[in-house]
């Protein structure tokens, strides 16, 4: 199962926001380790009184994320019940989502891009063959450990967080939000994910990796929304045509025409290869 930490041994700093019935803080938790006192910064994310009847899907996502580890999964420590607090414990991430992360810098290079996205592409396939179904895939739940740092030759690092409250746990509003990066197919069956669920939410992913943090179909209504899928319609392609091929693939409205990770992993590599033309395309398109 997972960890369980005394909340006493917890302390709680600076608000950092919300997810879906979360609030998230900045934290520390002491443990006395061979007689000495450590404290280390946390993560603290506790699940909203008021949503109770999800703790068991949010123990769920704790225990998924304690089950396994990997470079590029979130760590998460344990988890604390305290009264009606549900609290997961995790490691702290520096820089925080990448959804932000993407906004905010607005000069992020090709090959920055595509070093992320094969990361996301390894820890895919890492779940893939540990047989475990994420459901939760966009860049709000990708971490920035490290930033790059050119100079020094160090590329960005990233953490992929918990899954969250189980979507067949959400009402049919907040799934509608999740589209595109929800599978169409997963609209009608929240509660059957499939490996190919996370392919679809792989795609959009990198969509919007590569669309400078801009959220897929920002600003379209619910009902806009669902009609983008009952019409099978795609996002805009890039116009790096190998990425547009790849995003495609991944977000074919067919499971079957979903390609392997193995396949993500091998096109990512072409597509590095094949970098060094589009860097002074766009380059040559700017200056
Ligand atoms: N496991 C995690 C998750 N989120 C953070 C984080 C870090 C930061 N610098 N700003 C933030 N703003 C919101 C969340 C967050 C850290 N660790």
């Amino acid at each position: 199962q997972f960890h369980t930490i005394k909340y006493e041994d917890l302390k709680w700093d600076e608000s950092l926001g919300q997810g879906s019935f979360t609030r998230i803080f900045k934290g520390e938790k002491t443990d006395y380790r061979d007689g000495e006192k450590h404290t280390t910064e946390v993560l603290l994310k506790e699940l909203d009184p008021d949503h109770k009847n999800c703790w068991e899907s949010f123990f769920e996502a704790a225990s998924f994320m304690s089950q396994i580890s990997h470079k590029h999964l979130l760590h998460v420590y344990g988890v604390s019940v305290h009264g009606d607090k549900n609290i997961m414990v995790q490691e702290f991430v520096k820089h925080g989502a990448l959804d932000l992360y993407l906004k905010r810098e607005k000069s992020l290079s090709v090959s920055w891009k595509l070093n992320v996205a094969k990361q996301l592409a390894c820890v895919l396939n890492f779940l893939e063959e540990q047989s475990i179904i994420h459901g939760n895939i966009c860049a709000k739940n990708l971490l920035l450990v490290r930033e790059e740092d050119p100079s020094q030759g160090i590329s960005p690092f990233i953490k992929l967080s918990d899954p969250g409250i189980n979507v067949a746990m959400l009402g049919k509003d907040v799934i509608m939000h999740r589209i595109p990066w929800i599978a169409p197919e997963s609209l009608a069956a929240p509660d059957n994910l499939t490996h190919e669920c996370d392919k679809w939410s792989f795609g959009a992913t990198v969509w919007e990796i590569f669309n400078n943090g801009n959220p897929p179909l920002q600003g379209w209504s619910l009902e806009e929304k669902e009609k983008f899928y009952e019409n099978k319609q795609q996002l805009p392609p890039s116009q790096w045509t190998e990425l547009a091929d790849l995003i495609g693939q991944c977000m074919s409205y067919d499971l079957a025409f979903r390609p392997s990770c193995r396949s993500i992993i091998r096109q990512l590599n072409s597509l590095v290869t094949s970098d060094y033309e589009i860097l002074h395309a766009t380059e040559s398109v700017t200056q």
